[in-house]
């Protein structure tokens, strides 16, 4: 996608009921590191299941104008595979341009983590959603290890330019929010400093970089103590290894297909090959605590981490409170089930969202907009969200939601129009393939129905 397309407005309309199995794309967060780590280690990584949404793509191109060789092939089974010839450890080349991130704020941070360090100089941009979110939180720890920031926008804002420094100095951090991208920042400007670098985690986050790094042949070790504040060190300049890695199916992306199934009555959908890392898996359990019929089938191992199939049947929903403690755990999926509360009998609270105001739009602001454009009676706070559902779906729907260039509104809002009285209408669906590019065929292919401009009826 570029820049300057138009916008590519969609709607959603009531559907009968959605049946069939579908395969996700891979899991962004996986997708994204295993570019970066590939891109960075000796030898040859081959990545199947990879997420092509342009996030990750993103993160790829980064790592060629650091000098590795990244390349699509076609495996074995007939599907993708991605072959990434890294640069060896310590070897990344200065870019000769600056690094377009387009929306992505993960490919973004953890890339000015993994190159922060080095003693060259990086400019870092990125769309106009990206260019408004907060970098200080990365370079905050990054100016602690000698980092330079030659330039950057009011705020520690993108367009953003880093000069490492000839020998970077091992910090002890504490990470203040709970954020797997400062976490991971952290630790991989850790990667090439001489000595340890400490990141304390008081709430934990997605942990696949530290995950990765150990399958890499990173010399990282994790402690946690009996109040849950994990310790992670990592040891500079040691030698990361070419793997191969499968991708599961992203649980964030699993969201849209699973609420859709819940609130359309008669459904049933199985959703294959989902990856179920405890760290990612708040939105299943609160669903389920909403009475959401989802069975677990099939759980298993894959790649060092937990996978399952879901089956999910319509269900009569009641509101919850959500547990503030559970946010890290599903910080992506609140837009959708903000929806899902919005059919619940009751009221669902949710609480803790603070870091919603940070992502690819303000989505605590931009959810409570939608859903009232929507009919739906809801409550915005300072970092919480009260939803007084409708059963049934009842008079919701007519409105047009405005999606801030935020991909995960887009998907929440088209959901929601597939079970609301009446039809719901996003005013932009191009973001949708920064996360999902396959999200339309695979709705249809359920048997949604989503018009857009093109097909509008
Ligand atoms: O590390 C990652 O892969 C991600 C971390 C989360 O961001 P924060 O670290 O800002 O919470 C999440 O919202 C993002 O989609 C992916
Ligand atoms: C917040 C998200 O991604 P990022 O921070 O990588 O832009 C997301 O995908 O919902």
């Amino acid at each position: 996608m570029s820049h300057d397309q138009p916008p590519r407005p969609a709607t959603a309309h009531r559907a009968h009921s959605l049946k069939g199995h579908v395969r996700l794309p891979g899991d962004k967060s996986i997708s994204h590191r295993s570019m970066m780590f590939g891109g960075l280690a000796s030898g040859q990584t081959r990545v199947t299941g990879l997420l092509e949404g342009e996030d990750v793509l993103r993160t790829a191109d980064a790592m060629r104008a650091f000098g590795a060789r990244i390349e699509r092939t076609v495996g074995d089974d007939g599907g993708a595979e991605w072959v990434i010839d890294g640069v060896g450890n310590g070897a990344l080349l200065e870019p000769k341009e600056p690094l377009d991130f387009g929306n992505a704020g993960t490919g973004a941070r953890l890339v000015m983590g993994l190159a922060g360090t080095y003693d060259m100089e990086t400019t870092f941009t990125g769309d106009a959603s990206l260019s408004k979110r907060p970098m200080g939180r990365v370079l905050d720890p990054l100016r602690l290890m000698g980092v330079q920031v030659l330039q950057a926008s009011p705020g520690d804002r993108m367009p953003i330019t880093l000069r490492g420094p000839r020998f970077a100095a091992p910090i002890t951090y504490r990470v203040p929010m709970a954020s797997a991208q400062v976490k991971s920042a952290v630790l991989l400007a850790g990667l090439n400093t001489a000595g340890v670098t400490t990141v304390i985690e008081p709430v934990m986050t997605r942990d696949h970089t530290e995950k990765m790094l150990v399958g890499f042949g990173a010399r990282l070790d994790v402690e946690t103590d009996a109040t849950g504040v994990r310790t992670i060190r990592i040891e500079g300049q040691g030698n990361l290894s070419g793997q191969r890695i499968a991708v599961p199916g992203d649980p964030s992306s699993a969201g849209f297909p699973l609420v859709a199934a819940l609130l359309v009555p008669g459904s049933e959908v199985v959703i294959e090959n989902v990856l179920m890392n405890p760290t990612r898996t708040g939105l299943i359990l609160t669903l389920q605590e909403m009475g959401g019929d989802i069975e677990v089938l099939n759980p298993r191992q894959a790649g060092g981490e937990d996978v399952a199939d879901l089956r999910v049947r319509g269900s009569h929903l009641r509101g919850v409170v959500v547990p503030p403690e559970r946010a890290p755990s599903m910080i992506d999926e609140y837009p959708v089930l903000a929806v899902a509360a919005s059919f619940a009998e009751g009221e669902t609270v949710m609480d803790g969202l603070d870091e919603l105001r940070v992502k690819e739009s303000d989505r605590l602001a931009a959810v409570a907009r939608g859903l009232e454009a929507n009919g739906v009676d809801c409550t915005e706070g300072e970092a919480s969200l009260t939803v007084r559902g409708r059963p049934g779906g009842k008079g919701l729907g007519g409105g047009t939601v405005a999606t801030h260039l935020d991909h995960r509104i887009a998907m929440s809002f088209l959901v929601m129009g597939l079970a609301a009285e009446k039809a719901v209408s996003v005013d932009d669906t191009l973001m949708i393939a920064t996360s999902f590019p396959e999200f339309m065929g695979l709705m249809a292919d359920l048997g949604a129905e989503i018009s857009d401009v093109e097909t509008a009826r």
